[in-house]
């Protein structure tokens, strides 16, 4: 039987585990932590990163990167500042790697794929990203993602009975540049649509948010030779309606909280589980100046995570310049 593991035990990490579990077959996980593989392997719960869930007894643990090396199918899931070093630290990679982190590593600008493709070029690298909170795929409640396969639909004929189940769909697309921004740009705006909650600023204001948001997120795809097809799919638009939407966003709840007048600094330090829109958000405002794409909104959530004030954020971006709706610079 074809072997599938997944790299990375936070909460989606152990949400998909358990997910791919839930046929009865044998799925390997690798935490960094050695308490949290311990506790795994002798009570199949995850306390640190997914509390209340209960794994099934054929999900177990291994802080070993040789363990993982030997399968046929990896899911990778670490923070994506991380992803380069957890791959560089395996002494050989599997065929497939499943990229299901959602962010744009720092410095380099680079998205997930090019990061894996550079620490694993025997690989076959697909992305996975669609509206997938962590605790409801744990729960068995259904969702669907899109699953782009960098090599086309021999790939996903490979992995996609592998990965799907019941109540977890994936659809094709070989479009992983266009998985990979959905992903990335809809976690900043979480975090301003977060700030205009905890500012009190109204449910208007919130869909107002996310529609230009996603002008936003279409002139940069599009900029990067996304789709917008894939754009407009789960995951981009289904997970930025999500995200934007919910408490239940680690960068929705991050951003309420700055709208609610904690400050930046506080938050970040204090952080145990990862808010990937914080990290993305000043790589993104670069990679977008380069390429001369408008992303006022970005822009804003980058001005707060640097300490100004929400209010006068919101009034920059209240006072800009009216402009047509469609096809305009932003
Ligand atoms: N939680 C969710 O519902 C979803 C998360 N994702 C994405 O999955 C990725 C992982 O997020 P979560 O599983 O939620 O993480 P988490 O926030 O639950 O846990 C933090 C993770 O970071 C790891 N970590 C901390 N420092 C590290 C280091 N120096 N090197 C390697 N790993 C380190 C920890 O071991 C732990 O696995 C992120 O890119 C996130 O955007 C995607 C879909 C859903
Ligand atoms: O990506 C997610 C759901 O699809 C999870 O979002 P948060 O990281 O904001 O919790």
């Amino acid at each position: 039987m074809t072997s599938v593991g997944v790299l990375g035990a936070g909460a989606w990490g152990t949400a998909l585990a358990q997910m791919l579990a839930s046929d009865g077959r044998a799925v390997k996980i690798w935490a960094r932590e050695e308490e949290l593989v311990e506790e795994i392997n002798s009570e199949h719960t995850n306390s640190l990163f997914l509390p209340g869930a209960k794994l099934s007894e054929s999900v177990t643990a291994t802080s070993d990167l040789a363990d993982m090396a030997k399968l046929d199918a990896l899911l990778v899931v670490t923070p994506a500042q991380h992803m380069g070093s957890v791959l560089a630290g395996m002494p050989a990679h599997p065929r497939d790697l499943v990229l299901c982190s959602k962010g744009i590593e720092a410095g380099s600008g680079r998205l997930m794929n090019h990061v894996a493709k550079e620490a694993a070029p025997e690989s076959d690298i697909a992305v996975l990203s669609g509206p997938t909170f962590a605790h409801e795929v744990a729960a068995g409640l259904p969702t669907a993602v899109t699953l782009a396969c960098g090599n086309g639909e021999e790939q996903w004929e490979r992995i996609s009975p592998l990965i799907a189940r019941h109540a977890f769909r994936p659809y094709y697309s070989d479009d992983v540049v266009g998985a990979e921004i959905g992903g990335a740009v809809k976690n900043v705006l979480a975090i301003a649509c977060g700030v205009v909650d905890g500012l009190g600023l109204g449910q208007n204001a919130r869909a107002a948010l996310i529609a230009r948001g996603y002008a936003e997120m279409l002139r940069f795809g599009e900029a990067l030779g996304a789709r917008s097809e894939t754009l407009a799919g789960l995951c981009g638009l289904g997970d930025l309606v999500l995200t934007c939407s919910s408490t239940s966003s680690r960068n929705f709840s991050l951003g309420k909280a700055l709208g609610e007048g904690q400050s930046a600094e506080t938050l970040m330090s204090d952080r145990k589980t990862v808010a990937e829109g914080a990290h993305t958000a000043p790589v993104l405002v670069e990679l977008a100046a380069r390429q001369g794409v408008a992303m006022p909104i970005v822009t804003a959530v980058y001005d707060l995570l640097k300490g100004d004030e929400p209010k006068s954020v919101v009034e920059g971006i209240l006072s800009r310049p009216l402009k047509a709706e469609q096809g305009g610079a932003g």
